[in-house]
C-alpha cells in the first residue's frame, strides 16, 4: 500500500504550483511519485463537474444541492483511481491537487453548520468506504485570504472574469468555504500553511519548504 497526500486549498491558493513542486523534491530524493489533480478535466468522467461549474444547472453554487454536486466529483475520482491504483497499491506515493477533501471545503458550505457534521460523515463514508477510494494518509491545506486569492485567479485569467467558473465568482460561498476548511483542519487533524504573513502572499520557494517540513521530508 502506497501513500496518498492531498494539497489542499481554495480558488487561487497556489495548491497547483505546490503540488508540483512537491512531486519534483520527492523524485529528486528517488522517491516514486505520480502526480494526480481533481477534476480530472481531461476525462470524460468530468462531464457532469464540467456542466456545473459551467452553469447547465443554475449559475450559483447553491443551485445545487452538496450531495448532488458531492457525487459529480466522486464518480469523476472513482474513474481516476483506475489509472493510479496499480501505482499506489505497489507503494507508490500519490500526491493530488485536490481530492474528496475540496468537496468537504466547497460543498459543506452550502449547508449551515449545524449539518457539516452529518454531511462529512456521508461524504467520507460515500467516496472512502462504499465506492473504495482511497482516503489520504495527509491533507494540507493551504490557507489563504479569499480576497487574495481572487487576486491570483484574475492574473491567472489575465483579468478576463467571464473565466471564472460558478465558484470563483462567488465571494461569500468563498468565504463560507474558508469556514468550512477551518473547521476540517481541526476535526480531521489536517496540517495548515498559512500562505500569507502581515497580509502579504510568501514567496512560493518559502511555502513550499515549509510543506515538505509538514510532510517530513
Ligand atoms: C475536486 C473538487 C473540486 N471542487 C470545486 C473546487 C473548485 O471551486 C472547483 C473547480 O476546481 P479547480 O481545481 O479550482 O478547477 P480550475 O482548475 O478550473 O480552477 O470545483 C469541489 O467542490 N469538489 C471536488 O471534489
Amino acid at each position: 500500500m502506497g501513500k496518498l497526500i492531498v494539497v489542499e486549498g481554495l480558488d487561487g491558493s497556489g495548491k497547483g504550483t505546490q503540488s508540483k513542486l512537491l512531486v519534483q523534491s520527492l523524485k529528486e530524493k528517488g522517491l516514486p511519485v505520480l502526480e494526480i489533480s481533481f477534476p480530472d478535466y481531461k476525462s470524460d468522467s468530468s462531464a457532469l463537474v464540467k456542466m456545473y461549474l459551467g452553469g447547465k444547472f443554475g449559475t450559483r453554487p447553491d443551485d445545487v444541492n452538496a450531495y448532488a454536486a458531492s457525487l459529480f466529483y466522486a464518480v469523476d475520482r472513482f474513474s481516476s483511481y483506475k489509472d493510479w491504483e496499480e501505482f499506489y497499491q505497489a507503494g507508490g506515493i500519490v500526491i493530488a491537487d485536490r481530492y474528496t477533501t475540496s468537496n468537504a471545503v466547497h460543498q459543506c458550505s452550502k449547508l449551515p453548520e449545524e449539518r457539516w457534521e452529518n454531511y462529512l460523515d456521508w461524504l467520507f463514508d460515500t467516496e472512502y468506504i462504499k465506492m473504495g477510494i482511497p482516503s489520504p494518509d495527509e491533507v494540507v491545506y493551504l490557507d489563504v485570504d479569499v480576497s487574495i486569492g481572487q487576486q491570483l485567479l484574475t492574473g491567472r485569467y489575465h483579468g478576463n472574469e467571464a473565466q471564472k467558473d460558478i465558484h470563483e465568482k462567488d465571494l461569500a460561498y468563498l468565504q463560507r468555504s474558508r469556514k468550512a476548511a477551518e473547521y476540517c483542519v481541526r476535526r480531521y487533524g489536517w496540517k495548515c500553511i498559512s500562505c500569507l504573513n502581515g497580509g502579504m502572499i510568501r514567496s512560493i520557494k518559502e511555502i513550499h519548504t515549509e510543506l515538505l517540513m509538514v510532510l517530513g521530508y
